[in-house]
């Protein structure tokens, strides 16, 4: 296949990726009832190693229990099916998507008699929002549409379902010309991006929408919170951001394991700072990818070596 992996792991078996198939009547395809995870595999100076997997598979866990989703294999047995799948696909570097699901059994909104069933996946994924955001920024609008509360859905559980908003907002910001959407809560202020947490600088200082504004309690978003205080500045990780505050900021951008640290240089056209990466920004950028690459021996409790 074009993005050369020919394999997937599937409920503990490895299997030719055209042969992954399911049934069309797979209770998860019909109503959302699944959840995933994203973790990139880096090919760091020590070996390909897995960022912070530990937090990624307890997250793939806790996302299960708002749905009753049974996982039946331990932490151990998908860290090792994963391994061996990088190392089956000879990978230097990857994306990791781990994905828990009702199965295909019966249909009706109730999963009662639905096996839970498994699967993991890797490719090769660059710059998510193309390789130039990393250092020029993107240009971004406010969405039409408002995230989910965490009281409709738990946003706090990386639910397949919920995707179809990050879909419709991120869909509408690259038809009106712009690379991704910010979106806004049921109360109107700063939530998150389809697919990233967002941040905020003013006045040198770092301000990131806190757990209870309906959004995914990012990895990314703690990675950077921790590296931006061990250098010294002063987060804010639990505050309401409101959507002017977007246009006085002095400078913005996204985290995510795909999108890692995205620059913001426009909001709905207008320009943010001077219209490029900002300084604080690209420090941190600059520190997120030099941990990552091992290009530090800081942080290594964060990494699962693939070898
Ligand atoms: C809604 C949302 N918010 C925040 C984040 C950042 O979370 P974290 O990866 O733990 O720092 C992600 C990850 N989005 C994943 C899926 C992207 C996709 O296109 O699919 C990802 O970044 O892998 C989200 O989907």
């Amino acid at each position: 296949d074009e993005m050369d992996v020919d394999t997937i792991w599937m409920d503990g078996e490895f299997v030719d990726w055209d042969e992954a198939q399911i049934h069309v009547l797979t209770h998860g395809l019909h109503y959302g009832t699944g959840v995933f995870e994203g973790a990139r595999c880096y090919d760091t100076e020590n070996g390909p190693a897995i960022f912070r997997w530990e937090e990624h598979l307890e997250r793939l866990f806790q996302s299960a229990k708002p749905y009753e989703m049974e996982i039946d294999f331990t932490v151990e047995e998908l860290t090792e099916a994963t391994k061996a799948l990088i190392r089956r696909q000879e990978l230097p570097s990857c994306y990791i998507r781990p994905l828990a699901y009702y199965g295909y059994n019966s249909l009706g909104v109730s999963p009662k008699d639905c096996p839970t069933r498994v699967a993991i996946a890797v490719w090769p994924w660059g710059a998510y929002l193309g390789e130039e955001a990393l250092e020029n920024g993107i240009d971004v609008m406010v969405s039409s549409w408002r995230k989910h509360a965490s009281s409709q859905i738990p946003t706090n559980a990386k639910t397949t379902g919920l995707y179809v908003n990050s879909m419709l907002a991120g869909e509408e910001a690259r038809r009106n010309g712009y690379a991704e959407a910010i979106v806004l809560n049921k109360e109107g202020n700063v939530a998150e991006g389809p697919g990233e947490n967002v941040f905020l600088v003013r006045d040198g200082e770092i301000y990131t929408p806190g757990l209870s504004e309906s959004i995914l309690d990012g990895i990314t978003r703690d990675t950077v919170i921790e590296l931006a205080e061990d250098l010294g500045y002063t987060v804010h990780d639990d505050v309401s951001i409101s959507r002017g505050e977007l246009n006085t900021a002095d400078e913005l951008f996204f985290t995510g394991s795909a999108a890692e640290v995205t620059p913001i240089r426009k909001v709905d056209n207008v320009v943010i700072g001077d219209g490029s990466r900002g300084p604080i920004t690209g420090e941190i950028q600059q520190e997120f990818f030099d941990v990552v690459e091992r290009k530090t021996d800081a942080y290594d409790e964060w990494f699962e070596y693939v070898e």
